[in-house]
């Protein structure tokens, strides 16, 4: 039987290393603690799984993700990769959620320097599309979708206060007496980034001398990466409350990411009581992760990658060594 191998496992010794010395690509998402987080990445593994991504889906977990869930990870293809949290300095900010100071741990994914290009995705998106072509958008750029400002979780920004979102800038007009009008604003839960060492360690550095903020690594990374940021459609990241701030921005038949970040949309713990979770697109997103998540035919078990002979006597007859490497795609 030819030997499990990623097509990105053969990609990846095919193409050029690039300046972050990875040569290859890959999914990335984050998991802490040893709550329910778990069944939002093992959706994605199997959303990956679904749409026939070629990358694989490494998982970054902090040393509280108890041994059962890794063995869940890798029973469902992801590359388990371990790493230390990462916090902010002594602060007095209080976060729009108390847990988001675990989110700086997320920084950690520049270290992933086997990789030349990754899409990091939060446990709580889900692929409904193949967005592999991602993955060959020019380099030296940081691209993700805009976030909006409309939720009561920003009622501690100017913008809000006075009804500004860069997703319908004429609506309400920036007052020159307020400075600047604000660069554009991505939301952390999905970008396209570059791992690399020297970016990795100038992070962690400038994360101990500047003081957190609400939204602790999204306001981070926003500040950090402001001349690189590049924004990409919604359809990549589509933050729920667009649904009732700005549906005239959503093409819902379109979007091929979605992202459950409104308060009550987790869909594994999704009751429909909170407030705007009784609507029928949300109601009919959560069951399309629900149908997901519980798809048998989407185990990794039913779904090892499996490469024609021809192709591997291809490979050894070229003399290029491919190393079969577990895909959760
Ligand atoms: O207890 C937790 C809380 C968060 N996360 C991870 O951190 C990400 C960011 O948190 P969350 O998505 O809840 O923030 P939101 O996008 O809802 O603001 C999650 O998607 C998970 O990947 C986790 O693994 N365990
Ligand atoms: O740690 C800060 C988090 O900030 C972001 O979530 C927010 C943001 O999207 C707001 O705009 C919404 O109003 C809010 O609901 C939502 O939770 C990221 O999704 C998450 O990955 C993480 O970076
Ligand atoms: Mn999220």
């Amino acid at each position: 039987m030819a030997p499990d191998i990623t097509t990105a496992a053969v990609n990846a010794t095919t193409e050029q290393p690039k300046a972050g010395g990875g040569s290859g690509s890959a999914f990335v998402t984050f998991l802490a603690g040893n709550g329910d987080y778990i069944k939002g990445v093992v959706g994605l593994a199997k959303g990956l799984r679904k749409v026939k991504s070629m990358y694989p889906l490494v998982v970054a977990v902090l040393p509280d993700v108890p041994q059962e869930h890794r063995k869940i990870l890798n029973s469902q293809g992801c590359i388990v990769r371990e790493i230390e949290p990462v916090y902010p300095p002594e602060n007095q900010t209080q976060f729009a959620m108390a847990y988001y100071v675990i989110n700086y741990s997320k920084l950690r994914i520049w270290e992933f320097v086997e990789y030349s290009k990754m899409i990091y995705l939060d446990g709580d998106i889900q692929v409904f599309g193949n967005i592999d072509h991602l993955f060959d958008l020019p380099d030296n750029y940081f691209y993700a979708v805009m976030d909006c400002f409309c939720e009561k979780t920003w009622s501690h920004s100017p913008q809000y206060q006075i009804g500004y979102c860069q997703q319908c800038p004429d609506k309400v007009q920036w007052p020159t007496d307020f400075g600047p009008k604000p660069p554009l604003y991505f939301n952390a839960g999905m970008f396209i980034y570059e791992p690399n060492l020297a970016t990795y360690h100038d992070l962690l550095q400038t994360v101990q001398v500047t003081k957190p903020t609400s939204f602790a690594e999204q306001d981070f990374l926003n500040m950090y990466f402001k001349d690189k940021y590049k924004p990409i459609p919604n359809v990549y990241n589509l933050v729920l409350a667009m649904l009732w701030r700005h549906p005239e921005n959503v093409e819902l038949e379109k979007v091929q990411v979605v992202h459950y970040c409104a308060a009550g949309s987790k869909p594994w713990r999704f009751t429909g009581k909170e407030q705007n979770m009784d609507r029928e697109d949300i109601k009919m997103l959560v069951n399309k992760w629900r149908d997901i998540y519980e798809d048998e035919t989407l185990e990794y078990h039913n779904n090892p990658v499996k490469v024609e002979r021809f192709t591997t006597a291809l490979l050894e007859a070229g003399g290029v060594k491919f190393v079969p490497a577990p895909s959760a795609a």
